[in-house]
């Protein structure tokens, strides 16, 4: 259900490319407009509504056969109202799984890392002030996983619908760095997360769009209809 009133779902379909190249062009208007009436319904949740949805999150990530099979599984440390992830950290930690953040990838526009994350990992805040584990851990190889190396990836979303399109923070950080899913396999499962108030009637599907295996809310499960 679109109930933002922002645009138009009509216009925001419009919007989606169809070409098979990766144009560089500004994102539209109407994009824009979603992203920020989307991150402003996050933020505006009080701290008992984010305390209870995390839980629910949780609750409902320990039962994916994605996230029980999986080894080496990353997260990240929510931001400006994100749905939190962390209650999972113990829960896979005693599970003998090895747990990787994001990091911003260094000489390497607009794509991440994934940086071991355990106790006495040192951590910095990066551009955005989200925290992550610091330069010189980050750059010892030892210390980090290509995306491929990942058993399953827990993504934050800014918005989603219900054939589980993903829209983010818009730098194409998670499109850039996944981008080798359209031709190696096996590749790690995609499980995008969320409030569920981040639920929109559709989203446009861009090229460089990635398409996720599910998105977990504190309410419910979407996969993705056959396509
Ligand atoms: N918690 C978290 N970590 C993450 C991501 C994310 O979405 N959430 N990322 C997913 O890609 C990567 C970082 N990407 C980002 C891309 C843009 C902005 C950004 O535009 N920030 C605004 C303020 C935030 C806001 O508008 O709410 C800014 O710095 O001005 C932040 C992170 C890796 N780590
Ligand atoms: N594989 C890629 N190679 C080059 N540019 C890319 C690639 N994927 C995405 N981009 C660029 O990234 C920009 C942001 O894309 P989009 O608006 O879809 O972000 P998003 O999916 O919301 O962000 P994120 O992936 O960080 O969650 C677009 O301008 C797009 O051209």
């Amino acid at each position: 259900m679109l109930t933002t009133g922002v645009m138009p779902t009509t216009e925001i379909i419009s919007t989606a490319e169809s070409s098979s190249s990766i144009p560089h062009s500004s994102p539209s208007q109407a994009k824009t407009a979603l992203r920020r009436e989307l991150k402003r319904r996050r933020r505006a949740l009080s701290p008992r509504e984010q305390r209870a949805a995390t839980a629910q999150l949780c609750r409902r990530l320990r039962t994916l056969p994605e996230l029980l099979r999986a080894r080496r599984v990353s997260l990240y440390l929510p931001m400006g109202g994100e749905i939190d992830p962390q209650p999972l950290l113990h829960w896979l930690y005693r599970r003998g799984v090895s747990v990787y953040l994001p990091v911003l990838r260094p000489f390497s526009a607009n794509s991440l890392w994934f940086v071991a994350y355990r106790p006495g990992t040192p951590m910095v805040k990066n551009r955005f002030g989200i925290p992550e584990p610091a330069a010189a851990f980050s750059a010892r190889r030892q210390n980090r996983l290509p995306a491929w190396a990942l058993d399953a990836l827990i993504v934050p979303l800014v918005g989603f619908d219900a054939n589980a399109n993903r829209m983010g923070m818009g730098g194409g950080f998670y499109d850039r760095t996944l981008a080798f899913m359209r031709y190696r396999r096996p590749a790690p499962a995609l499980i995008g997360v969320a409030h569920a108030c981040q639920q929109v009637a559709h989203l446009p599907v861009e090229p460089w769009d990635i398409p996720l295996t599910a998105i977990a809310t504190d309410a419910a499960t979407v996969r993705p209809q056959k396509r």
